[in-house]
């Protein structure tokens, strides 16, 4: 299996190669060459395995050879055995034709563990045969940040810097970050909001001299590895529902846009999706460049589901990458003219693009208002992302089942739970005392230089 550039200028991959570079040298993600298919009897095989075992099933055609099967299998079950569920990513029924899937069952309650425990394993098994030492550094919007500390801290030869819009998290999203005693993580909180930080990390990759000097490693979607990671429980949900002989659909409440676009591997590997809803909150980009072609930003507004607070949400560049028939430098000047503020995409490329993915938007009265309808209906209580999924999904309900992806436990926005329902979430007794660890966090301004001179500064040699 081999990795290309959306952007067509860089070196070709392998699996470990892709996941250990993470942004390819032109400025561009890497994608696989081609999409192994899984046929109808291969998915039909899942139903009922234990979740580690689709896993590897699903996987295994993208890693190559870079793993043995022995040791891809043994990483895998390494990376999920901290999950307080047995199930890893159960699904509950919502109503008649309607589930949700809980992606929140990890050791930082949020759906970045799938892929962040298990890349946390297989960057340690790579790095254990060539003996590297690696730096990353991650932008967040309020989850990604501490699930790449949790499965990076303590490690000798791993720097980890996690760059957070500062005063744009929830409180136990900045605690999660800042109270790590680990010395090898590192919270720093930007004046400025998350499409900062995340074109911190990519002028950061652009940067070669640093990029080579630090040896910089990228853990946020743009690493491929991470959306392989999540394209596993797309089948565990949908075969548990009758997959392949019956099709499902996907509502993702959606940010950067990894989540959904593993939804959408998913499909192109065989299985049989029929929509994939893409939500977004107020922050509605992507809902507006897919109903009209208009892929313009107009200023991050925070809202009460922080982890979506995005306007340039840069895995849509892959699937922009296949709408425009894997054009590399089609996609290069798309990315130039996001530059000056979007761009408007090409009459075909959109109606590919619509052939896939449909979108919806959700205020922030409507996420409230769902959270507190979907626990009188159903008594499971939601966080404000999971809400923006199923009123997004509610809107786009019809014969087929429909699985919204629960994104995080309603414990990390107690505020706006609370707001809506009365109830306030407790978070689970291993972090009951979050509100009592001492914190740690560097506030930094928006200032690249100044920003990788800090970096510099604290890496350990
Ligand atoms: N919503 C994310 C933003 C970063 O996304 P990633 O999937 O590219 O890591 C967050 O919560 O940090």
């Amino acid at each position: 299996m081999r990795y290309i550039s959306t952007r067509g200028a860089a070196p070709v991959l392998t699996f470990g190669e892709a996941m250990m570079t993470g942004l390819a040298r032109d400025g561009g993600l890497y994608v696989p060459e081609t999409v192994p298919v899984m046929d109808k009897a291969e998915i039909a095989a899942l139903a009922g395995l234990p979740y580690e075992e689709i896993a590897f099933r699903v996987m295994k055609p993208f890693i190559g050879g870079f793993f043995a099967d022995d040791e891809v299998k043994g990483l895998i079950a390494k990376a999920y055995t901290g999950f307080g569920h047995a199930a890893r990513a159960p699904l509950v029924q919502l109503g008649p034709n309607h589930f949700l899937l809980e992606l929140f069952h990890g050791p930082t309650l949020a759906f970045k563990d799938f892929a962040m425990q298990l890349i946390g394993q297989m960057m340690q098994a790579a790095l254990a045969k060539t003996g590297e030492r690696i730096t990353i550094v991650g932008a967040t919007s309020g989850d990604t940040g501490s699930a790449a500390m949790e499965a990076f801290k303590g490690l000798a030869n791993v720097d980890v810097f996690i760059m957070y819009p500062h005063g744009r998290v929830s409180e136990v999203q900045r605690r999660q970050m800042t109270t790590p005693s680990e010395s090898n993580v590192h919270a720093l909180a930007v004046d400025g909001d998350f499409d900062d930080c995340q074109a911190n990390v990519k002028a950061m990759f652009n940067d070669f001299d640093f990029r080579d000097g630090v040896r910089l490693a990228g853990v946020n979607s743009i690493n491929w590895a991470r959306v392989l990671a999540q394209v596993v429980y797309y089948f565990s949900s949908a075969v548990s529902l009758g997959a392949p002989h019956r099709a499902v659909s996907f509502t993702v409440p959606t940010g950067n846009f990894g989540d959904i676009f593993a939804g959408y591997i998913a499909r192109k590997m065989g299985l049989p999706i029929d929509q994939l809803v893409v939500a977004t909150n107020q922050n509605d980009i992507l809902h507006r460049a897919l109903s009209t072609g208009d892929h313009r930003t107009n200023g991050v507004k925070p809202s009460i589901s922080p982890s979506m607070d995005i306007q340039v949400s840069s895995n849509f560049e892959r699937a922009l990458f296949d709408a425009y028939g894997r054009d590399g430098k089609a996609v290069a000047s798309l990315m130039d003219e996001m530059k000056s503020g979007g761009f408007t995409i090409s009459q075909g490329a959109l109606q590919m693009l619509q052939g896939i993915f449909t979108s919806g938007r959700c205020s922030e009265a409507e996420t409230s208002a769902t959270i507190s309808a979907t626990l009188k209906a159903t008594g499971e209580l939601l966080c404000p992302h999971s809400a923006v999924g199923v009123k997004v999904a509610n809107d786009h309900l019809g014969q087929t089942p429909m699985i919204t992806l629960a994104t995080a436990h309603p414990a990390k926005f107690p505020d706006a739970v609370e707001t809506a329902t009365g109830l306030r979430p407790g978070l689970p007794p291993r972090m009951a005392d979050l509100f009592e660890r001492p914190e740690r966090v560097t506030r930094v301004s928006n200032d690249l230089p100044a920003i990788q001179a800090l970096i510099r500064e604290r890496l350990r040699r």
